[in-house]
């Protein structure tokens, strides 16, 4: 048997829409796979009731698919799903490193990206990488069609997770078509400032980084509670404030000592809103870890 601790992450950072993800140092699913002729898929963990066992409908199915690697599959689930912490991601990752190892594939982990995202198109129509890639790679990562850039980084963060959900399928629903010219020279500007920032480990050009005007001003409407929520973590010293992926968590950037404070203010303004939340405070992380079990 091999297992796979494969870490949540937080993709598009405001400005990066599809491209950007960072590997979170909490939570994170372990993956268990052992041969076996046919794929069987069994859950537990947070959220489980609501993920599907078979294995055409599961991310990690479509990933055993694309690596004809039949197992017997067990998922331990602590990114719970459409929280917007990359969980069906995390899942598709831990199965690719998993089920790579496991048949000796030889893949890479820039191989492994593609593979992996083929269980993101399953579930949410597309086959974006901006999840998969940085839970594959770990650190900060930049996806796109030419492939992945990937820095390790350092950087504090908060993940405030209300106990609502939204499917990333209908939050991709509300993404503009078209955006003015202005909109996006002012987004690539601090796409790039929040790049830079990520090389050098810096929270406040990261923060600063994560402002968009296209794409998360309509996905923060899909979230009960978020204008209060944003005010609070940047009252209590948050760089910066965004969407975490397609929502409803709401991801903050900060520094080491503030992180504590701003956990507190951010679920104390999801519940003045009369939404109970759970927030981790953790940092830029490492990728998804192999273990052999014997
Ligand atoms: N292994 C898996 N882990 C989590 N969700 C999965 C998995 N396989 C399929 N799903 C489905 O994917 C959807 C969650 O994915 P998505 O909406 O993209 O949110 P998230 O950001 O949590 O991945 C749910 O409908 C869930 O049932
Ligand atoms: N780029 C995607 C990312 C979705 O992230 P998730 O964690 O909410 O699945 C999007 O914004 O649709």
């Amino acid at each position: 048997m091999l297992t796979v601790r494969a870490p949540a992450t937080s993709a598009n950072l405001g400005s990066g829409f599809d491209v950007f993800g960072v590997a979170l140092g909490a939570p994170a699913d372990v993956i268990r796979v052992e041969r076996a002729p046919e794929t069987s898929i069994t859950i537990t963990g947070a959220g489980s009731e609501y993920i599907p066992t078979d294995p055409e409908q599961n991310t990690v199915g479509a990933v055993a698919d694309a690596l004809e690697a039949p197992a017997t599959i067990r998922i331990d689930k602590g990114v719970r799903p459409s929280s917007g912490l990359g969980s069906s991601a995390a899942s598709a990752a831990g199965a690719a490193v998993a089920l790579n190892a496991l048949y000796d594939r030889g893949l890479s982990r820039e191989e492994l990206v593609p593979i992996a995202a083929e269980g993101e198109a399953l579930v949410s129509g597309e086959a974006h990488a901006d999840n998969v890639a940085p839970s594959l790679l770990g650190g900060f990562t930049i996806a796109t069609d030419d492939g992945v850039t990937q820095v390790d980084a350092s950087v504090p963060l908060v993940a405030c997770l209300p106990e609502t959900s939204v499917s990333t399928r209908d939050a991709r629903g509300v993404v503009p078509k078209t955006a003015s010219l202005e909109d996006v020279v002012d987004t690539v500007g601090h796409a790039a400032t929040l790049a830079v920032g990520m090389t050098r480990d810096d929270p406040e050009l990261v923060g600063r980084g994560l402002a968009d005007a296209i794409v998360t001003p309509e996905r923060s409407a899909l979230i009960d509670g978020y204008d209060a929520v944003r005010e609070a973590a940047l009252e209590a010293g948050a760089t910066g404030v965004t969407v975490s992926g397609a929502g409803p968590g709401v991801l903050a950037v900060c520094r080491e000592s503030d992180r504590r404070g701003i956990a507190g203010a951010m679920m104390d303004a999801f519940d003045a809103a009369g939404i109970e939340s759970r927030a981790y405070q953790t940092a830029v992380g490492e990728g998804a870890r192999l273990y052999r079990d014997g």
